[in-house]
């Protein structure tokens, strides 16, 4: 049994997000692909085994389907791999009973060439037949995958370097794996629990992933294994080894590829998700002087707190493409009225950016520059606000008086960078519709 997701055959032109840092959107199908000064010219396609229960973690649900930020973990890895535009299609295999999850994941963040397959009862047996749904039925040589990446869906944070650094040792040693220095040494324990002996720590590598075959000698290596290597076996590089002779490339990865195994490590993995989302947000002036004048101290601000902080005076034309990033937003008006602030959320909402991680959007109030020094009314705001968190969309309110006195303008200026940074980390569900003061 196989279920395919939305537009598998769509070659990635579908109006998926792109990266913020900009990566291109996928362009599967195509023979030759150099991204980023990376040339790939094999058809490389991914395993992800999704078929476990997370017993470790202690919790009901399994850890690829819990959820950061209102998007599942399992998601944020496919995201990963779809942000690769050699890679030509993604399996994911997943426990019979979560496939319409899976395939509800699938529909709900909008991700391109995955097929989902039932997994086994041990992680061998899932990898197994992800990688045999590569190759079954009538699929020509010609459209085979050459080289077969397979991570674990829950290890989120690979990057495209890395896998490349994979792909291209396994298409010319046949098997590519990923290791870490050790942290901890190994012993070996006598039956009874003592000591039997300890490994020579500067000798042995953690083993993790990716790891990349020729689709050849991983096929091979899983036809030709016992039932004994499917029920306790954990090193798909051993199996190359052991059964087609395939010694691996072994290749140091970053410490980014760490696996989520405990309920801290999804603590972890929720921080450095939220870290990552908070670096980037586009202002948008309204083109006022007094708007672009706090723009530009902002940025300034901004930048000792690490942020970066593009500065546009609208999102028309071009400036539309923020929109379509994983940016926040800050509106500043000099107006009390919401009107800016209204059409910056339909905007987005048009644009449907929302469905893949909430933004933040912080209306900034500048009083005392304007038309009127009256504030906005906080009940239409926190209207407002509700209305767009249901639209999954994160609405703060800062108010900041634009005072003569310049000592005190740039401490509130100060004030107000520390506070949208700390709104944008935060995310907190609490603040939402609050109209904080600078
Ligand atoms: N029958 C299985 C068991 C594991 N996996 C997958 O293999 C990866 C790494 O395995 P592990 O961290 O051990 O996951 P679990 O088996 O789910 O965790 P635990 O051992 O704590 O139960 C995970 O993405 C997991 O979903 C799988 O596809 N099929
Ligand atoms: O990285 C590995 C090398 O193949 C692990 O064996 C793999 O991630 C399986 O994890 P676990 O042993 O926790 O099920």
């Amino acid at each position: 049994m196989e279920v395919r997701g939305p537009n598998l055959q769509n070659d990635g032109e579908s109006g998926r997000p792109t990266h913020p840092r900009g990566f291109p959107s996928g362009e599967a199908g195509k023979s030759n692909h150099n991204t980023g000064g990376r040339y790939v010219d094999f058809r490389v396609s991914v395993v992800l085994p999704a078929g476990g229960t997370g017993e470790r973690t202690g919790l009901l649900t399994p850890k690829q389907f819990c959820s950061f930020l209102g998007r599942p973990l399992i998601s944020y890895t496919i995201q990963a791999f779809e942000r690769v535009s050699w890679i030509r299609s993604v399996v994911v295999v997943v426990a019979k009973e979560n496939m319409d999850l899976m395939m509800d994941i699938i529909q709900r963040f909008q991700h391109q060439r995955v097929r989902v397959v039932p997994g086994g009862s041990t992680r061998h047996r899932s990898i197994c037949n992800g990688v045999m749904a590569l190759g079954e039925g009538e699929t020509p040589a010609a459209d085979r995958p050459e080289v077969v990446i397979i991570h674990d869906a829950v290890r989120p944070f690979v990057d495209e370097d890395f896998l490349h650094k994979i792909a291209t040792a396994a298409k010319e040693q046949g098997a590519a794996g990923a290791i870490r220095p050790l942290v901890s040494t190994v012993i070996a324990t006598t039956s009874e629990g003592y000591l039997d002996h300890s490994l020579e720590r500067v000798k042995y590598r953690a083993s993790e992933m990716p790891q990349g075959f020729t689709y050849d000698v991983i096929r091979q290596a899983y036809q030709r294994c016992t039932e004994s290597d499917f029920e306790f076996g954990t090193e798909c590089l051993h199996l190359a080894l052991q059964y087609c002779g395939t010694n691996a490339k072994l290749i140091e990865g970053p410490p980014t590829l760490w696996k989520v195994t405990y309920k801290r490590d999804l603590a972890a993995a929720e921080s450095i998700i939220k870290e990552t989302l908070s670096r980037t947000a586009c202002l948008i002036t309204g083109g006022s002087a007094p708007a672009v004048a706090l723009a530009g101290a902002l940025r300034k601000a901004a930048g000792a707190l690490e942020m970066e902080l593009d500065v546009v005076p609208d999102l028309a034309g071009d400036n539309g493409g923020y929109l379509l990033k994983e940016w926040n937003f800050i509106q500043v008006s000099v107006s009390r009225r919401l009107s800016e602030v209204e059409a910056l959320l339909a905007a987005l909402e048009a644009a449907n950016r929302a469905v893949l991680h909430p933004p933040v959007v912080i209306w900034v109030h500048l009083s005392g520059a304007g038309e009127s020094s009256a504030g906005p009314e906080p009940s239409a705001f926190w209207d407002l606000a509700s209305r767009a968190r249901l639209r999954n969309v994160l609405l703060y309110g800062l108010r900041l008086h634009q005072s003569k006195d310049a000592e005190r303008w740039e401490r509130s200026v100060l004030r107000a960078a520390e506070i949208a940074s700390a709104l944008i980390q935060g995310r907190s569900p609490a603040l939402v519709g609050q109209l904080l003061q600078a």
